[in-house]
């Protein structure tokens, strides 16, 4: 189901705490916004339902997807008539093991989950602070829902630093429309956050929608502090939604022939050289020695 008509969205703003019920009530006053608002779909941040203040917190909230939280989302998917983009839930992992799986969902008008999306590059960055791996497992298969804001390619957060993964969504799987729901980290979001996204942008001809996390979360614990600065660009790298350093909602439309426009005038899908850097079968990764190790010296710059 590839998008026909323009689809009215609504991007989120927000500052998760450690109570799940408080955030529910957030998310839900602003799905109800954005059904008076005439939006179809909505886009909420990773961490949407519980940001914990401290190790194993959020391992204690974690539920499997038919769990009672998920079941108060998809109520309130049907109640709206919304689609929803949950972009980071908290689920239980396999039995034995304490971990969870970021799990980023996406639920139809009608309350049914429709795909659901388990993060797959794990935020190990003790510089910032947070070091995901000791809570959370990585899940192993990309995702693309079809929706009535077109085919979307469904990610979140860290991802957005893997050029690779939104060239195949886009190229080979067809996505319309790019999701990185996050909460960034203050320092990487300052110096690389805006940069990053509307690369993604650009370079896939998609739009690139990515709610967010901002602010301090909790008053307890860690204190930790999200970048914020929700943003949606379209397939030519314009910004068209910005929601600042404050928590909020703003609406932007989705405009099929804007894609078909963009990719008409620069049809990068047929240029592309699949047969020069498509990942052959041969690919392999690098040694540590190879990435972590000294420059080599007979580089040399200049
Ligand atoms: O920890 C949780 O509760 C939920 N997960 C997150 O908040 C994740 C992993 S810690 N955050 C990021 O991926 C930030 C990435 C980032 O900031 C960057 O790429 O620079």
């Amino acid at each position: 189901m590839p998008l026909l008509q323009r689809c009215k969205a609504a991007i989120v703003q927000m500052t998760a705490v450690n109570d799940v019920a408080a955030n529910f009530a957030a998310c839900a006053a602003h799905v109800r916004e954005a059904r008076d608002r005439g939006c179809a779909i909505v886009f909420l941040p990773e961490n949407f339902s519980f940001m914990g203040s401290r190790p194993g917190e959020a391992q204690t909230v974690a539920e499997p997807l038919d769990g009672p939280t998920m079941r108060r989302y998809l109520d309130l998917a049907r109640e709206t008539g919304l689609w929803l983009s949950l972009g980071g839930f908290q689920e239980r992992g396999p039995d034995g093991d304490e971990r969870i799986y970021n799990t980023h969902c996406i639920v139809d008008g009608e309350g049914r989950l429709v795909a659901k999306y388990r993060k797959i590059h794990l935020y190990d960055a003790p510089f910032v602070g947070l070091v995901e791996s000791r809570q959370a497992i990585s899940g192993d298969s990309l995702v693309t829902a079809d929706s009535p804001a077109g085919r979307l390619g469904v990610s979140i957060c860290y991802d957005l630093r893997f050029p690779e993964l939104y060239q195949k969504l886009s190229f080979l799987h067809g996505a319309q429309v790019l999701l990185m729901p996050s909460a960034f980290a203050m320092k990487t979001g300052e110096a690389h956050w805006e940069t990053l996204l509307r690369c993604r942008a650009i370079e896939t001809q998609c739009y690139v929608v990515a709610a967010a996390q901002v602010g301090q979360h909790n008053t307890d614990g860690n204190k930790r502090c999200s970048w914020g600065h929700a943003v949606a660009f379209d397939p030519w790298g314009k910004c068209i939604a910005d929601l600042g350093d404050a928590p909020g909602l703003a609406t932007f439309d989705i405009d099929p022939e804007l894609i078909a426009e963009t990719r008409r005038n620069m049809p990068m899908a047929r240029h592309r050289r699949y047969d020069i850097y498509g990942d052959g079968p041969h690919a392999a990764p690098l040694s540590p020695a190879d990435t972590e190790g000294e420059p080599d010296a007979s580089i040399g710059f200049g």
